[in-house]
């Protein structure tokens, strides 16, 4: 069977191949960069959703795949606090999108003024921690949670929601 992913950042490839082969035999993994036809920042909950909606539907497009997967990160500001809030999008072959969110957390004050000045959240974070393409590694969630979670981590968690959704379609079917 073949599994798609609409991007080439480690920390979200990683996730669905760990999550798909732990219920899947036989995967041939395709990974096609795509647009998210989104800003590169999305700004709330609808922007991201809809960014890895679109990564999964253009996914689909390219590839054909049984299985295509879109995961968005973004942020969205609640009584003036910032948060990293995070969209996975899953699209059958059929066209049929499957969606699930997942974890959201507090971005310091510092960070959330760089972000409402028009920067993205990666090169702030690399910039924070002196470090290059945390986004690939341990992302804003590691730096911030202590490297208790970290983004592939949290990535696996919305893919396991979006295929635990797919088996359920399958069953109901
Ligand atoms: O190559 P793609 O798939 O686009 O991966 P990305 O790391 O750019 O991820 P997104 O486009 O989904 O995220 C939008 C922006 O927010 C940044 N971002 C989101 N979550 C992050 C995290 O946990 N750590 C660091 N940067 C993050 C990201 O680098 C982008 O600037
Ligand atoms: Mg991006």
């Amino acid at each position: 069977m073949k599994v798609a992913i609409g991007t080439h950042n480690r920390a979200k490839v990683k996730a669905v191949q760990n999550v798909v082969n732990t219920y899947f035999d036989d995967i041939e993994f395709l990974e096609v960069d795509v647009p998210s036809n989104v800003s590169s920042q999305p700004f709330s909950d609808e922007e991201t959703r809809q960014g890895a909606i679109n990564r999964a539907l253009n996914t689909l497009e390219a590839t054909g795949a049984e299985l295509n997967f879109g995961l968005e990160g973004g942020v969205r500001e609640i009584d003036g606090i910032m948060y990293c809030c995070n969209w996975g999008a899953l699209a059958l072959k059929n066209g049929q999108v499957l969606t699930a969110a997942g974890a959201q957390f507090m971005l310091p004050e510092e960070i959330a003024k760089k972000l409402r000045a028009g920067k993205e959240l990666g090169p702030i974070m690399d910039e924070y921690t002196n470090e290059k393409d945390t986004r690939h590694h341990k992302g804003a969630i590691g730096v911030l949670t202590a490297n208790l979670v970290d983004r592939k981590e949290m990535f696996e968690h919305i893919v396991t929601l979006l295929i635990g959704q797919y088996f359920f379609l399958k069953k109901e079917k």
